[in-house]
Formats: C-alpha cells, structure tokens, sequence
C-alpha cells in the first residue's frame, strides 16, 4: 500500500537564533524561532510523514506548551516520528521538499540537509530525498526576509511480508 502526505510550516527569521534548517547549521545573522530549534524544514517533512500516516501533526505529537521540547533537536522529532511509520510497516518510498526563503542562500547546504534527511528516514537508494530551495523574488514575508517557510510530500510504501 503507497501512502502520501504533505506538509508545510513557517517560522520567523530573529536575531540571536542559530539558523537550523534540514538539521543543518546555517551561517547566517539571524536563525528562526520557535518553542523547538525551529527547524522549519524537518518540521514540514515532519508533519508530511505524520500526515501519510494518518497520525495528525507536530503540535499533537510534540505541543509547544510542553516544557520537554524546548529547544528541541527537530532531527529527534524526525527520527521518533519515522518511528512511527516503522511500527507500522512503512519504508520510504520518497520525500520532495522545497525551503522558501529569500536569504540566506541555501544552495551549498542542500547535499548535507539531504544526507541528514535521508539518514533519518533510513533511505536505501540515492535520489529518495529531493530538497529543493527558491526565493519568493521579494514578495511576501518570506521575501521582506521576515521569516522561512518549507512545504514537503512525502510517498511510504508498506512492506509485503
Ligand atoms: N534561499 C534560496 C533561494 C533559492 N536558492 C537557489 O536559487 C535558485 C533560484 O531561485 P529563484 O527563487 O530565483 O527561482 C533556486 O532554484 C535555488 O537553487 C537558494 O539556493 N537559496
Ligand atoms: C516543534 C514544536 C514543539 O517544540 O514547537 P515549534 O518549534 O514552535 O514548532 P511548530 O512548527 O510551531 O510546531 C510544533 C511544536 O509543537
């Protein structure tokens, strides 16, 4: 049985906050905020799994009001959350993904948030992560540089046993 879901999460762009993005440590004067690392990226891809599985969202699973996930390591929260799909059978058939943000440029970090991505979702063949990045060409919040959105689909595909 193939399963899809998709998810999308935005945060906003502060100063004295690192830039974590795809579980990557980003360069940059600002970073984005949130309860957890903020990892916009990992949070979509996130919800788009918990969403193929019919399992609801991040906020359920994980709620800001809880005081364990401050400052979270979003790539934990992956990893527990492809737990989930484990449990019930499901390997990665493929995850696509697109960072939208005007700055920084994302481009030399993408390899690394792909290996990071992959490493968590257990892919077994090349090419089964696909992260991606584009402007919003100024417009927006994301283009007034106010914060970063990241939307992901992802396919599971049970195993026969
Ligand atoms: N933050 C970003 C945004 C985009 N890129 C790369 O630049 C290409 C062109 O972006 P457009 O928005 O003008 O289409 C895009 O395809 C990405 O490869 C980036 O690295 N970082
Ligand atoms: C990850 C969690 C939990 O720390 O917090 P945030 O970093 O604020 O992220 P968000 O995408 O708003 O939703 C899920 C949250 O419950």
């Amino acid at each position: 049985m193939i399963r899809v879901g998709q998810g999308f999460d935005v945060h906003q762009l502060a100063e004295g906050r690192p830039c974590i993005i795809g579980g990557v440590t980003i360069p940059y004067e600002r970073g984005l905020l949130g309860h957890s690392d903020a990892d916009v990226l990992l949070h979509a891809i996130s919800d788009a799994v918990l969403g193929a599985l019919g399992l609801g969202d991040i906020g359920k699973h994980f709620p800001d009001t809880d005081p364990a996930f401050k400052d979270a390591d979003s790539l934990k929260l992956l990893r527990h959350v492809w737990g989930l799909a484990k449990e019930r059978g499901y390997k990665l058939g493929n995850v696509d993904a697109t960072i939208i943000a005007q700055k920084p440029k994302m481009a030399p970090y993408i390899p690394q948030m792909a290996d990071v991505i992959a490493g968590a979702l257990e892919a077994e063949e090349s090419g089964q992560v696909n992260v991606k990045a584009t402007t919003t060409e100024q417009l927006g919040f994301a283009g007034r540089g106010e914060g970063i959105a990241a939307q992901a689909v992802v396919c599971l595909a049970k195993v026969m046993l």
